[in-house]
């Protein structure tokens, strides 16, 4: 598991090693200079004659990469670097300038320090060598930046940003892309997307959260002896793969099928009946002990020919999945739906106050309380409050609805900007636990947020939605009574069925087109697959 960290909580771990003079910056510098070295050996075969250019900020992220410039350049690289604001770091200008790293708008020996703005067609220059450089070191700013980025840096990024289509330039970022939220993953204005994202000491929140997340994809800690301290609850995690086996619910020898967990579906509808087949094959291939299907004929009638093991008919389930491909104003399955939800005990929160223990652990399995995934038209149906062992499952449009619905008005466009505060204040306003659907996925809950970026951009595909609903319930069945003791697993367990979902859909097809039908088709591999890596 990955877990990042508000800047705070970078800020406060490193400043008693400041203080006591510890050379934060000339470690942070050396190891990027070694990982820029490794890079530079496999794209241009040796560090020497590799051109690279470091683009400079104001702050001490400029500094890192002034020191690491050098650095580079001692070892024979054709180094320029770029100071893209009003003051450079001094001393990493001097360690560039004696290395004879090539500056570029530099405050010459008779300027003064603060520098002019870079004129227009320096820029250009610098974005041109950017682009035909063997590597990009990106050291505009890091956890100091505010806002959107500013000035020649924002000029020279966005000139990047418009040659980079069909350009193979490989960027390193510094501790992030600059220009991100540092602690809240937003986009604010232009970024260069990075290849290798070295982060100083301990990854940032905003690395993890979307849409930030999909400008770095991957993300290395750099160890300068930076010990974070317990970030309590200003965390955000990613469940990697060796996190599986730890949260799956694998059978023992000695269960039968209904102590491994029923699953109940209720969705597909005389419309939409493949949403049926999907939620319910998907809660059948992640190994479910039973699935029941409540449904209408038609819907039923393709749900047991695709899945003849699928029971039909209402009964009594671990965990109920509602909503996926339900009709608008269909009185039988909201009726449905509505029962499901009571099943979860919209009233466990007043029991939580007196009791301070969320419901019974026996219940999920004596017909008490019971964890529910509600997607898609369900999301319409929901009490004022939900249990946290309540799962909604929103893509943006459907989240801007609910908190819309409940006097939060708010377009898709800005729940997009800004998916993990929409997520938490839907959290906050419903109870339930929310897992927003998108390129990155982040789930809100008890325990925290943890955001997934598992999936290839192929899995945007219909019904891909219906099959990570089902692969959900299968979860929450299996292990219902662990998770209503203790809430903070169900939002772990939502982030691994978008990890396994994602992870299926590469498998199915990697590097290339993949159906929902396919994803379904390959989570029994693909469940096998993780469950054999050591934890
Ligand atoms: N974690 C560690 O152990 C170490 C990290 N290090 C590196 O230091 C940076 C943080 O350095 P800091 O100087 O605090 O801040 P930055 O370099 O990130 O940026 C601050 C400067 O950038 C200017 N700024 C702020 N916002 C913008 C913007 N939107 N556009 C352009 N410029 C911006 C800001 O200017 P002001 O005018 O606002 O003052 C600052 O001058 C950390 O990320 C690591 O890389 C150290 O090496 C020590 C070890
Ligand atoms: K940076």
């Amino acid at each position: 598991m990955i877990e990042a960290v508000t800047s705070d909580r970078i800020r406060a771990a490193e400043g008693p090693l400041l203080a006591a003079g510890t050379p934060l910056m000339e470690r942070a510098a050396h190891q990027v200079a070694l990982r820029v070295a490794d890079v530079l050996r496999a794209r241009a075969g040796a560090v020497a004659g590799a051109r690279v250019v470091v683009l400079v900020g104001a702050g001490n992220n400029g500094g890192d990469g002034l020191h690491a410039a050098a650095l580079l350049a001692r070892r024979g690289a054709r180094v320029t670097a770029a100071l893209l604001a009003e003051r450079a770091h001094a001393g990493g200008v001097a360690a560039a300038r004696a290395a004879g790293v090539r500056l570029v708008a530099s405050p010459g020996k008779d300027r003064p320090s603060a520098l002019p703005d870079v004129p227009r067609a320096a820029q250009v220059a610098v974005a041109r060598e950017s682009l035909a450089a063997h590597v990009v070191v990106d050291a505009l700013c890091g956890i100091g930046a505010r806002g959107a980025l500013r000035g020649s840096a924002a000029r020279v990024v966005r000139e990047i940003n418009r040659g980079r289509d069909g350009s193979d330039t490989f960027v390193v970022a510094v501790d992030v892309p600059s220009g991100i939220g540092v602690d809240d993953g937003v986009v604010p204005g232009p970024v260069l997307a990075a290849d290798l994202v070295l982060a100083c000491g301990g990854p940032v929140a905003g690395l993890l959260l979307p849409p930030a997340a999909r400008l770095a994809p991957v993300v290395e800690v750099l160890d300068l002896g930076v010990d974070v301290p317990d970030p309590g609850e200003q965390v955000v995690r990613r469940l990697e793969d060796a996190d599986v086996r730890a949260l799956w619910p694998v059978p023992h020898a000695t269960d039968d099928k209904y102590a491994r967990g029923v699953v109940a579906i209720v969705a597909g509808s005389r419309t939409y009946p493949g949403a049926g087949v999907l939620c319910a094959g998907a809660a059948v291939a992640s190994g479910a002990g039973m699935v029941r299907y409540v449904g209408p004929r038609r819907a039923e009638d393709l749900v047991l020919a695709a899945h003849p093991e699928v029971v039909p008919g209402d009964g009594r389930a671990q965990a109920w999945v509602v909503g996926p491909g339900l009709e608008p104003d269909d009185e039988d399955a909201e009726r449905l739906v509505r029962a499901a939800l009571g099943r979860a005990g919209a009233g466990s929160e007043a029991h939580f106050a007196a009791t301070g223990v969320w419901g019974s652990g026996a219940g999920a399995t004596d017909g008490g309380v019971v964890p529910v995934v509600v997607d898609a038209g369900a999301l319409a149906l929901l009490p004022t409050r939900c249990a946290p062992w309540v799962v909604l499952t929103p893509h943006a449009g459907e989240l801007a609805r609910l908190l819309t619905s409940r006097g939060r008005p708010v377009s898709r466009s800005a729940v997009e900007a800004a998916p993990a505060e929409h997520a938490a204040e839907a959290a906050r306003l419903t109870g339930a636990t929310i897992l927003l659907k998108g390129a990155t996925t982040v789930v809100v809950g008890r325990g925290g947020v943890l955001a997934q970026a598992d999936a290839p951009a192929w899995l945007a595909t219909a019904g891909a939605g219906d099959v990570l609903a089902g692969l959900l319930g299968t979860l929450l069945a299996g292990r219902a009574a662990d998770a209503v003791r203790d809430p903070a697993l169900v939002a772990r367990l939502a982030a691994l069925a978008a990890l396994v979902h994602g992870r299926a859909a590469h498998d199915a097809n990697p590097g290339g087109p993949v159906s929902a039908s396919a994803v379904l088709a390959q989570l029994p591999r693909t469940v096998a697959r993780l469950l054999a890596l050591p934890a």
